[in-house]
């Protein structure tokens, strides 16, 4: 059985920051995923890959609470949050981007990540309380831009920008929650090829220099296997392996299950 928790670095007893147990989802008569378990150790960054219709952003939805497994548990920090919505495990400290825009697209930038941080400091989004310029949620919104790299982007509105700056303003936006772990789901989708290495290195730098906890779908594999430490490989709904990216990429097995399709 592969190890789940090798390569940790809080310490082999620490409680996983993110767990799945034996996750299961039935629809109809269609088994969608069966018993997928493994754990990402705090401050680890893990990819997961899959042909098609593997299931990954299945498992991303019973992660983020947007679906409910009709088996098994997700855990955070050790605490069984698969009872909980979205908003509770959103508060819990679990951040999710979505593969579609969520961004405001009239509004500048900053307001943007301003209004974010509005809801992480104060709870609902209102635009009579829209914040201003100096107070806390300003201050935040433009650390977090920095954070990202659109320092130079602040006025901007949101929906002029390029696609590769705009996926870095959703990932500042759910950094303004706070998030200790964070579910990226295919950041590099659309992103121009001169986008990719900006956006790769703010990625590394949330696990790196923030020691954020990532799980990432993503099917750019070279941008992929550039920055995870581990890799969960998904086919037909089952959990084909999860290990190292040389590991994954010399296994027959998952060579064999991308039969056909570029790895
Ligand atoms: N609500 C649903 N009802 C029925 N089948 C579903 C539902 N949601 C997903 N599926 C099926 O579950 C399987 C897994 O879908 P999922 O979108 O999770 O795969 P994926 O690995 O993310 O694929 P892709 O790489 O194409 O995005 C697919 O066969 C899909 O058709």
């Amino acid at each position: 059985m592969t190890d789940v928790t090798a390569g940790s670095s809080a310490g082999a007893r620490a409680a996983p920051a993110l767990e799945v147990r034996d996750l299961s989802l039935r629809i109809g008569g269609a088994q969608i995923l069966q018993d997928i378990s493994f754990a990402v150790p705090a401050g680890q960054i893990v990819g997961v890959i899959g042909p098609n219709g593997a299931g990954k952003t299945t498992l991303f939805n019973l992660v983020s609470g947007t679906m409910t497994p009709t088996a098994g548990q997700v855990l955070l920090d050790g605490q069984d949050i698969t009872g909980r919505s979205v908003t509770q495990r959103a508060s819990a400290g679990l951040g999710r981007t979505f593969q579609t825009s969520s961004l405001f697209p009239r509004l500048s930038v900053e307001e943007n990540v301003r209004l974010a941080a509005q809801v992480r400091e104060g709870g609902a989004l209102s635009l009579t309380r829209f914040p201003r310029r100096g107070d806390a949620a300003s201050r935040r919104a433009v650390e977090l831009l920095d954070e990202v790299g659109l320092s130079h982007r602040l006025g901007r509105m949101a929906g002029d920008l390029p696609h590769g700056d705009k996926r870095k303003l959703e990932i500042a936006m759910l950094l303004a929650t706070d998030p200790s772990v964070v579910l990226l789901d295919e950041p590099m989708a659309g992103v121009a090829s001169g986008d990719v290495d900006g956006l790769t290195e703010v990625i590394r730098s949330l696990h790196r220099d923030h020691g954020r906890t990532v799980l990432m779908v993503e099917h750019h594999m070279e941008v992929l296997l550039g920055l995870v430490e581990r890799v969960a490989v998904l086919h037909f709904g089952t959990l084909l392996t999860i290990d190292t990216p040389e590991a994954v990429m010399a296994d027959p097995t998952v060579q064999s299950a991308y039969l056909g399709e570029a790895v």
